[in-house]
C-alpha cells in the first residue's frame, strides 16, 4: 500500500498530477454506443448536448470480429465530434475497455490514450476484482499520459461485475485518486454468483415475500410482493463510494420495451444514492434524466427547509413536519444536485424557478 503521502503524486514522470477531488458533473445517462455500428455511430454526433455522457463501449456487446473496427471508430468519432469530451462542452466521453485479461484490454488504453487521451474523460474497466487491477490502469494511464503529453488526468471507473468485486468493493474505491465512480454489472454478477436469474438487470418474479395466512389458510389466496434483488448490492456500492467521495451508478436495464420497470428501477437506485444509470438505447436516456434529476417539489421544500432553518442548528415545523440539522443536509444535498443541473439543462432550470416562484407567492 502506497504511503498517505505518496498517494497523490503522479505515477510516472511528466504525468498530470492525480485530482484531489473527483468533479461532480452531472452524469444521469451513461449512454452506450457501440463505435463499430455505423447507425450507431451515426446517430451519436446530435446526441452530444442532450445526454450528460456518451459511452463507446468496446467490450462486451461488440463481436469479437469488430473489436478492432469499434476502437478505430471511437477514435473517429472523438475527432469528428469537436464539442464531444474533456471539458468542451456538456457532454462527456467515457470509454469501456475490453478487460483486462482479454486480447484487447492493453491496446484499447494504449491506442485511445495516446490518440484521443484529451477528449476522454473516463476509462469504464468491467470485471474489477480487487484494488491490484485499479493500481494496474492507474499506472498504466500514468505511463500513457505521459507519453501524449495530457495536462489532466483521465479517470477511471470500475464496474462491479463479480463476487470477489463485490468483497473488495471499499478497497477498489479507494485504490487510486483517479476513481471517479462505480457501476453495477448485474449480469456477470448474477452469473459469478451464481444466481438462477437470465435478465440484464431488473427484478425477477421469483424474488418475493407472501403475506401470513389469515385463520391458518395457508392455501387461501395471499398477497405477494416482489423484492429488489439488487438492494444490498446497489447499498453496498453506495457506502462504498461515499466513504470514498466517489459516485455509484446503477447500470444497465436489459428489458427495453418494458420502460415501467426500468423507470422503477432507476429510482430505487436514485432514493437509494446513486447519481445515475446506463441507456442502452436512445429511449432510455429521457428516463434517466428524469429519474436522476430531482422533482421540482421535492427541490423547492428543500429550499424551503434551508431558508425555515437560519443558520442550520436547531429545531423548526414546517408543514407538521420536525426538521432540524439533519433534514437540513438532505436537503442540501437535493438543492446543490438541482443548482448542478440547472446549470447545464435549461429546461429544468425553468422548472425549479417556476416552483420557487409560485412557493414564494
Ligand atoms: C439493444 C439493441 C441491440 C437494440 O438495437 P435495435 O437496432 O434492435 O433497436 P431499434 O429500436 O431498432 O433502434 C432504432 C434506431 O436506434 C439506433 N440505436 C439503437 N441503440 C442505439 C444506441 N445505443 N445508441 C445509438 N443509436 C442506437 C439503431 O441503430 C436504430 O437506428 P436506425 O433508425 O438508423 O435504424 C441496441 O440498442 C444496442 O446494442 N444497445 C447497446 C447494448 C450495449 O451496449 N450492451 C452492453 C452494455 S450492458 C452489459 O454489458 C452488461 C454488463 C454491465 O456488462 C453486465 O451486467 O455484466
Ligand atoms: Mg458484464
Amino acid at each position: 500500500m502506497r504511503s498517505a503521502k505518496d498517494f497523490f503524486a503522479p505515477l510516472a514522470v511528466g504525468a498530470p498530477a492525480p485530482l484531489r477531488e473527483i468533479p461532480a458533473r452531472p452524469s444521469r445517462a451513461i449512454h452506450f454506443f457501440d463505435p463499430s455500428n455505423p447507425k450507431m455511430a451515426a446517430k451519436v454526433p446530435d446526441m452530444v448536448g442532450s445526454v450528460d455522457v456518451l459511452l463507446g463501449n468496446l467490450e462486451d456487446a461488440v463481436k469479437a470480429d469488430n473489436k478492432l473496427a469499434a476502437r478505430q471508430g471511437l477514435v473517429d468519432i472523438a475527432r469528428a465530434t469537436p464539442d464531444l469530451g474533456g471539458g468542451r462542452g456538456p457532454t462527456q466521453l467515457w470509454t469501456r475497455v475490453n478487460a483486462l485479461d482479454s486480447p484487447w484490454g492493453l491496446d484499447d488504453l494504449t491506442t485511445l490514450v495516446t490518440e484521443i487521451g484529451d477528449r476522454l474523460d473516463v476509462v469504464m474497466v468491467p470485471k474489477v476484482q480487487g484494488a491490484e487491477d485499479i493500481h494496474y490502469v492507474d499506472r498504466l494511464l500514468a505511463q500513457l499520459e505521459a507519453k501524449a503529453g495530457l495536462d489532466r488526468p483521465i479517470l477511471v471507473h470500475a464496474i462491479l461485475e463479480t463476487a470477489r468485486g463485490m468483497v473488495n468493493v471499499e478497497e477498489i474505491c479507494g485504490a487510486s485518486p483517479r476513481m471517479q465512480g462505480l457501476s453495477l454489472g448485474p449480469a456477470d454478477l448474477a452469473a459469478d454468483r451464481r444466481m438462477k436469474t437470465t435478465r440484464v438487470g431488473g427484478g425477477h418474479p421469483g424474488y418475493l415475500v407472501r403475506q401470513d395466512p389469515v385463520d391458518g389458510d395457508i392455501e387461501g389466496s395471499r398477497p405477494t410482493y416482489q423484492q429488489d434483488l439488487w438492494h444490498y448490492t446497489i447499498a453496498r456500492m453506495v457506502d462504498a463510494c461515499a466513504m470514498h467521495g466517489i459516485y455509484p451508478y446503477y447500470g444497465p436495464f436489459g428489458d427495453i420495451t418494458d420502460v415501467v420497470a426500468c423507470e422503477d428501477q432507476f429510482r430505487n437506485a436514485f432514493l437509494l444514492g446513486c447519481v445515475g444509470t446506463w441507456s442502452l438505447h436512445p429511449k432510455q436516456i429521457a428516463i434517466a434524466n428524469r429519474v436522476f434529476s430531482p422533482a421540482p417539489e421535492d427541490v423547492a421544500h428543500a429550499r424551503r427547509v434551508v431558508e425555515a432553518m437560519g443558520d442550520g442548528t436547531g429545531a423548526v415545523m414546517l408543514d407538521g413536519k420536525m426538521e432540524d440539522d439533519a433534514s437540513l443536509k438532505q436537503c442540501l444535498v437535493m438543492v446543490e444536485l438541482a443548482e448542478q443541473l440547472a446549470a447545464i439543462d435549461p429546461a429544468l432550470k425553468e422548472q425549479y424557478d417556476a416552483i420557487v416562484t409560485e412557493a414564494s407567492r
